[in-house]
């Protein structure tokens, strides 16, 4: 475990999914990026852009960001051009713009050489039930769709999926040990359910073969969010001892 912490880095990346700038700043403020990733979404990209990335990198923090892109190949490949300019660690497509999407984001991250940014696509979101997918017309249940879409993210050379941590063993037995595996619904004990419905906690999730936990309200709607991260960080370290 001791050299898959170093290989990968922090484990856990806090979304930071607030309305305010400020408030979003002052949680940044007292986290240690040695210990954490940053996750921009949608919200906070969308009111504060580009600057806001600019902030948290000049605060010494990796960034996934997280706009979940899901276009034609042309339109697709161009948006994670601009991601990779924007010097983001992590990015994300919906892998069901299928492989041919895919494929042209990965092609067109090759002229950013290694410092590209991970290129990570989400399978099947974990606020979704078996419902859910009926709804959409998928019969299959959400752990065999999940490894559908792993398999063609694999195939397009992606570096790996967002995924449930309910499906992070099952994807690392398919897809092998160099796939990461970016697991969102992670709930430790103490936390509210909410919106989620695939849901693990942090150790629970790092024993399944979870690469990367991304945490929001559990910590950032913590009456305290740094003793919230603390004991999740205590928690996975007692784990790996
Ligand atoms: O791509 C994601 O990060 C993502 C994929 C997914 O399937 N489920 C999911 O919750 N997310 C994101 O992960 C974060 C989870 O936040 P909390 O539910 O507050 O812990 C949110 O910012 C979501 O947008």
């Amino acid at each position: 475990m001791q050299d898959r912490n170093a290989e990968l880095g922090p484990r856990i990346i806090v979304a930071l999914d607030f309305a305010s700038q400020s408030e979003a700043l002052s949680l940044v403020d007292s986290l240690d990026p040695a210990l954490c990733r940053l996750k921009v979404g949608k919200e906070m990209f969308t009111r504060f852009g580009p600057s806001l990335v600019k902030e948290l990198h000049n605060r010494g923090f990796e960034v996934f960001l997280d706009l979940k892109f899901h276009d034609i190949p042309n339109t697709t490949s161009a948006a994670v051009a601009a991601a990779a300019d924007l010097g983001v660690w992590m990015v994300n497509v919906h892998a069901s713009g299928g492989e041919t999407m895919m494929a042209a984001c990965r092609e067109r991250l090759e002229s950013f050489g290694a410092d590209r940014p991970l290129l990570i696509a989400v399978t099947v979101l974990t606020s979704m039930t078996a419902d859910d997918l009926k709804g959409l017309g998928i019969s299959d249940s959400p752990e065999a769709h999940v490894s559908r879409l792993a398999a063609m993210t694999y195939n397009a050379g992606l570096d790996g999926v967002v995924c449930s941590a309910q499906e992070a063993s099952m994807l690392r037995s398919e897809q092998g040990g160099r796939f990461r595996l970016v697991t969102p619904g992670i709930r430790p004990t103490f936390a509210a359910q909410g919106d989620q419905q695939r849901i693990m906690t942090p150790s629970d999730a790092l024993r399944a073969g979870s690469d990367y936990l991304v945490i929001g309200r559990p910590i950032t709607q913590a009456g305290d969010p740094l003793a919230a991260l603390e004991e999740i960080q205590a928690e996975i370290r007692l784990d790996e001892e």
